[in-house]
């Protein structure tokens, strides 16, 4: 990173919980908890949230946050022995006070924190694997949100292990009905809500009307969210995620849900920047990586436009 770093800022947040608040000089910042490494707040120079978190959501351990973005990890789905969506969305995180250099030494970023979990004897008893996971959450010079995750296999000794890994996305959007997503249309996806067949997407750009709960294969790494009614776009850059999941538990799940509002499913969509359907195989001394960028740009906004002009504000 070029420049002189904006000190990181640890405070307290919901229960007491350690988070760090990242400002940008132009009024952005986001706010990342150490409690699953979870980034729970984006917010735009007028201090607009466009990351949902739930009401009702319960930060309070060992429940997993219903809202902003989770790190899901080591496996994202329901596939195999582990819990669902991997075990470090619900354990604490450290701030890493000794990262390896970043990627890509031109980022102009100044605003970020560098987190990293080693997993516990606990947990190498559900996972028994040696491995480090390395989280960098930064906010870029025009308010894009950036999350880099690198996965080590630690043990020279040991035998490659394999995982699936999600950035799960809560967007906040004005009505769900007014919402279309651009980049999937024509995709395979399995269904998760028809035993995971594999179809193909008809819709020229998808929107919605009830429950969605699909794995897109092979996507593209440009992805847009269009709310009309907020005229704001959401644009997901993505590298080394191939697969995109889109869930929206409507009216019904949604009230099964003890920490997510009745209604609040008409104000949320995830959209998640994934590897779920072929799992990464590291070998000892190996390092993956999975990246996502969020921005926001106005959406006077052409279809199959996606790199618009970005603006300040997602008015
Ligand atoms: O409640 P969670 O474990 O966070 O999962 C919430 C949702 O996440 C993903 O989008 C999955 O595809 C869904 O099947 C799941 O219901």
């Amino acid at each position: 990173m070029s420049g002189e770093k904006i000190p990181v800022q640890l405070c307290k947040g919901v229960n007491g919980l350690d988070k760090v608040v990242l400002r940008e000089p132009k009024g952005f910042s986001a706010e990342v908890y150490l409690y699953g490494g979870q980034v729970t707040s984006w917010k735009n120079n007028f201090g607009e949230e466009m990351l949902f978190a739930s009401n009702k959501a319960i930060f309070k351990p060992p429940k997993a946050v219903h809202g902003g973005i989770s790190i899901c990890f080591p496996r994202f789905g329901s596939h195999g022995s582990l819990e669902q969506q991997g075990f470090v969305r619900n354990r604490f995180w450290s701030i890493d006070t000794d990262p390896p250099p970043p990627i890509r030494k031109s980022s102009s970023s100044k605003a970020y924190v560098d987190l990293i979990f080693k997993p516990s004897v606990e947990d190498a008893k559900v996972w028994p694997h040696s491995f480090e996971f390395l989280l960098k959450v930064a906010l870029g010079p025009t308010g894009e949100l950036l999350l880099t995750s690198r996965v080590r296999h630690l043990n020279p000794n040991e035998k490659p292990f394999s995982f699936t890994f999600a950035y799960q996305t809560y967007l906040s959007v004005s009505d769900i009905s007014e919402i279309r997503i651009e980049g999937l249309e024509t995709r395979n996806y399995l269904d998760n809500l028809r035993n995971k067949e594999l179809f193909t997407e008809q819709q020229n750009a998808i929107t919605f009307e009830s429950e969605i709960d699909k794995i897109y294969l092979s996507t593209p790494n440009k992805i847009a969210v269009i709310d009309h009614k907020r005229r704001r776009t959401f644009v997901l850059k993505k590298d080394g995620l191939p697969d995109a999941v889109v869930w929206n538990p409507w009216d019904k799940k949604a009230k099964a849900m003890v920490d997510f509002g009745n209604d609040e499913y008409q104000r949320m969509l995830c959209v998640d920047a994934a590897n779920e359907v072929a799992p990464i195989k590291l070998r000892p001394g190996e390092e993956w990586r999975g990246k996502m960028e969020l921005s926001v740009v106005h959406s006077s906004y052409n279809s199959g436009q996606l790199v618009p002009q970005k603006v300040s504000t997602g008015r």
